[in-house]
Formats: C-alpha cells, structure tokens, sequence
C-alpha cells in the first residue's frame, strides 16, 4: 500500500524543533514519510539535526511546530514507547547491573521479550553475562544497549549513530543482526550514521538533511537510478542546466543549481580548466559528450553533503531570501 493513508515508520508534516525559546531552529519545516519496513539511514553533516529529529521520533522531545508521528501515532505515548525502541549515543544503562541484570531488566519492563534475540546479540559480542556494566568499553555497551533494544521486539527500531563505536568486525556482525531482524520480523529501523560505505548494501531508504531541513526522503534504488556522474569538457556545463541557469550557478567549487522541470540538477560539480564532472540528477536524455557513470549510494550521498554550504544558509533559504 502506498500513498498518504499509507502505513508509514515516521510522518512529519511542517515539523520545527528549538532547544530554547529564543535559539534557533535546529530543525524546521520538515516534510517527509519514510515508508514501514524499511531500513532507513538518517545521513547529514555534523548538527544537522539527525539525533534531534530521532529524539522527537522516540518521544525525549516534543516537537515545537509542526507534528511528526510513528507508527502514525504520538511519540512518547504509552502506544508509541511499546512499539518503539530508541538507542541514543549516551545509551543510559545502570553501571552497577551485570549484564545479565540488565537483560532480566530489559524482560520485567517489557510485556513481549524476546530473551533469546537479546541474548544472542551479547553473545555475539563475547561478553559475558557476569559482567558489570560499568566495566564494559564502550564498543560492549553499545552492544547491551542494542541487544535491550532488539529484546523488545520493536516494530520501530531508532538507532543513533549505533556503530560509532563499535570495531570494524562488530560493526559487520551488528548489521547483519539489523538486516536479519528487518528480514525476518518486517521491523522498520531509522538509523543516524556516517559511514556511508555500510549504508550501500544495507539501507533502502535514505533520509537526507541540510541545515535542519530535510532535502531527500527517497527510496535508495530510485535516487541510484536517477543519478548519474558525468564528466566532460567544461564548456558543455550550459548543455546541462540551460544559458539561462549558468548565471545562477555558484562560483565556488561546491554549490548546487536546480534547474527547470525537463533540465537536469547538478547536485554538485568540479570544474578544472578543461574538464568538469558533475554528479547530476538526470531528467531525460543528455546532451554534449558525456562520460557517464552510475554513482553508488555512498557517492551520491557525498555529492548532496559536498554540495552544503557550511559558511552560510542552504540553497533553499537563498531561493526563498532572493524572491
Ligand atoms: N541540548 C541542546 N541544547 C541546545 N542546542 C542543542 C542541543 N542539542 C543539539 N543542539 C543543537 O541542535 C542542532 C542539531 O543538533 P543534533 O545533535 O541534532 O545534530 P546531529 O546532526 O545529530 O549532529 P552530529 O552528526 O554531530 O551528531 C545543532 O545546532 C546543535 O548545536
């Protein structure tokens, strides 16, 4: 089932959020669906809003304009904590409990548990059940927290930045603990990350900010297939965009034109003296000569990053500030 009545893992509509009355917004004007069942990845540079958005999502903050729903239902609502599981990056667990407290825990608070999902998840990790919370590295809580998560047999699962600490080989093994636990119990997880190159095989639906805005919230497969890196000479970059547009573009080495509908968007682009590569989303066939390559996820991902304008407001705010 598709469309606006459609069941859907996260819902905003108009959503704002800002710390103190008088800060500023750390996320504005969100708009977006991500579909249930997906495995979706939260990507965006540092400040973004990726943890914020995630805490509204798990009912820590409540949003100030605008309304995001779960599951299509109120965050932090007795409903909404029984069918969501949230691991922040501080993943608060009781340093005096071993770990096995810490499951028996997990078991007394939840009505449906699942002791051997969360046991395994441990296991996995070797760590034993005697030990004491406190003393764990970083990498093993993260673990416990995860395996308390898992135990709970979430419909949603919200994960922030979950492999930061985590070793390359436990990294592995976590996402494929994630990918089974989609697979096998149709659970949407929403996960923050930077590290793009384990978002490649394993997210199908990416979520995208820019400056508290959210600028794609698209299927993984349609944004590959849209896109397409392009090199050529430079003085073919007007067959792009259109004479009209190449005023507009920015004169700096990153920056992003929106074209008209039928043109194409240079998400980013690299111009030398002779030769440009762009990564464009492409909207019908290409003119010039063209090399043209099919990017992977993680390069498309870096173009949109590439493309943020960290000194100043993003091109959207531009646009509006221009008109
Ligand atoms: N407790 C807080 N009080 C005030 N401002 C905050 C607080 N937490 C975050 N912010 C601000 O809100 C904005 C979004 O922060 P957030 O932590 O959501 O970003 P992020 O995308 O998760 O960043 P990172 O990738 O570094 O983890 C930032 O400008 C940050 O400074």
């Amino acid at each position: 089932m598709t469309g606006p009545d459609a069941p859907a893992a996260l819902r905003a509509t108009g959503l704002g959020f800002r710390y103190r009355a008088r800060g500023g917004w750390a996320l504005r004007d969100c708009e977006f669906t991500v579909p249930c069942g997906r495995v979706t990845a939260i990507v965006g540079r540092n400040g973004v809003g990726k943890s914020t958005l995630l805490h509204l999502a798990g009912g820590l903050l409540r949003a100030r304009r605008g309304e995001l729903r779960v599951l299509d239902v109120v965050p932090g609502t007795p409903e909404a904590r029984a069918r969501v599981a949230l691991l922040t990056q501080d993943k608060p667990l009781y340093p005096r409990f071993t770990v096995a407290d810490t499951l028996l825990m997990g078991e007394k608070l939840n009505t449906s548990w699942d002791r051997a999902a969360a046991e395994n998840t441990v296991r996995e990790g070797d760590i034993p059940l005697t030990a004491r919370v406190g003393e764990l590295s970083p990498g093993q809580r993260t673990r416990v927290a995860l395996a308390l998560a898992l135990g709970k047999r979430p419909e949603l699962l919200l994960l922030d930045e979950p492999m930061a600490d985590l070793d390359p080989v436990a990294r592995g093994e976590i996402m494929a603990t994630l990918m089974t636990e989609a697979a096998d119990h149709g659970t949407s997880i929403v996960l923050s990350s930077h590290v793009l190159p384990e978002l490649e095989t394993t997210c199908d639906w990416v979520l995208l900010l820019r400056n508290g805005r959210v600028e794609l919230s698209e299927d993984a497969d349609a944004l590959r297939e849209s896109h397409a890196v392009l090199t050529g000479h430079a003085d073919q970059e007007e067959l792009l965009t259109g004479p009209a547009d190449r005023a507009s573009l920015p004169t700096g080495p990153a920056g992003r034109t929106d074209t008209p509908a039928g043109r194409h968007t240079v998400v980013h682009r690299r111009v030398g003296v002779r030769q440009m590569t762009a990564l464009v989303r492409q909207r019908g066939p290409l003119r010039g000569d063209w090399h043209v390559e099919r990017p992977s996820l993680e390069n498309i991902l870096i173009g949109y990053l590439q493309a943020a304008d960290p000194q100043g407001p993003a091109l959207a705010e531009r646009t509006e500030a221009a008109a």
